[in-house]
């Protein structure tokens, strides 16, 4: 671990695993003093000295194109003043879902995302990046990553609960699903999604009559317009199965969806505080640190080298 001067944290925006960090993993918080100008253009000041110094900066980057700018300044900036290294937590990593060209001339943006952030930061830590045709984030990523799995830890907070019927949406949530039932001896079912638009999907799942006495627990990476869950809810509903609850990595909940989660019946909603939200039940900072020390480690060894 390094020496606890030589690392400082800076929050892109308010976000409570800044602080928790700082105690994990040593090192101490830095300032900044940001607005937007009338024109909305960026104001931006780095109070905290930072030369010589290694930097952190920890970012919700849900709504991305709010913060990017934001992001980059900082980012440049901490190195214009001198900081030997400048790396980024990214609790939810954004634009991974625009994976390839579906139609002809469409920006396949988690590759562009992926090649600027790597343009103006060091190293990159995540939990769980949608992954569904990219196996790793070194395909797009071009500095150091790593990848924290949230699964474990959602899956200490269903040890608890009894007569579970764990439920994936589609094919790729099986990762998640079977992970979690492997660990927690519930036992899953995983449904086929067809997606029709951005906030049109059908969710088909198979026979459960002999699970009709247990709770359902739908189990997703992450909840954005909310209708992946909601059609898992009515399909549900449809065979017969009425406690429903939902776990989730991250909950992002676009158009208010947590509220029409809830007018659907959903008994219970958890997600890791990736994204702040009042379904935060597992917290994320304690398997944050270890990578971000492994990291800021190699900043220092590079350093010396
Ligand atoms: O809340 P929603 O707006 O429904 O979005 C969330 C869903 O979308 C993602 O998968 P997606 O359908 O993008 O499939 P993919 O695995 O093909 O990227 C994700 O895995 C969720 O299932």
């Amino acid at each position: 671990m390094l020496n606890e001067r030589e690392v400082v944290f800076f929050s892109l925006t308010e976000h409570p695993l800044t602080s928790q960090l700082v105690e994990l993993v040593g090192g101490r918080p830095g300032e900044i003093s940001t607005r937007r100008f009338p024109d909305g253009e960026t104001y931006l000041r780095v109070m905290t000295p930072v030369s010589g110094l290694h930097c952190v900066i920890v970012a919700d980057m849900t709504y991305p194109d709010d913060k990017f700018l934001a992001l980059i300044y900082l980012a440049d900036t901490l190195k214009e003043l001198g900081a030997a290294s400048v790396g980024l937590v990214v609790p939810y990593l954004p634009y991974m879902r625009q994976d390839v060209r579906f139609q002809d001339g469409e920006a396949v943006t988690s590759r562009l995302f992926a090649r600027l952030i790597s343009q103006h930061l060091d190293w990159l830590v995540t939990v769980d990046p949608h992954l569904h045709r990219y196996h790793s984030l070194d395909e797009i990523y071009s500095i150091p990553s790593r990848v924290v799995q949230g699964a474990p830890a959602l899956t200490e907070w269903l040890k608890g609960q009894t007569n579970l019927l764990l439920v994936g949406p589609d094919a790729e949530s099986e990762q998640w699903v079977s992970g979690i039932a492997a660990l927690s001896g519930h036992p899953f079912v995983i449904g086929e999604k067809r997606r029709y638009g951005d906030r049109q999907v059908e969710v088909s799942l198979p026979d459960m009559e002999a699970f009709t006495d247990r709770t359902a627990m739908v189990i997703d990476d992450v909840i954005s317009s909310g209708h992946t869950i909601l059609e898992c809810v009515a399909s549900l509903k449809a065979r017969g199965i009425t406690r429903i609850q939902c776990a989730a990595i991250h909950g992002i909940f676009a158009d208010q969806s947590d509220a029409r989660l809830r007018q659907a019946g959903l008994d219970a909603l958890v997600t890791c505080n990736t994204v702040v939200h009042n379904s935060n039940r597992v917290n994320v900072a304690p398997l944050l640190a270890p990578p971000i020390n492994e990291l800021l480690a190699a900043m220092a060894n590079r350093q010396l080298l």
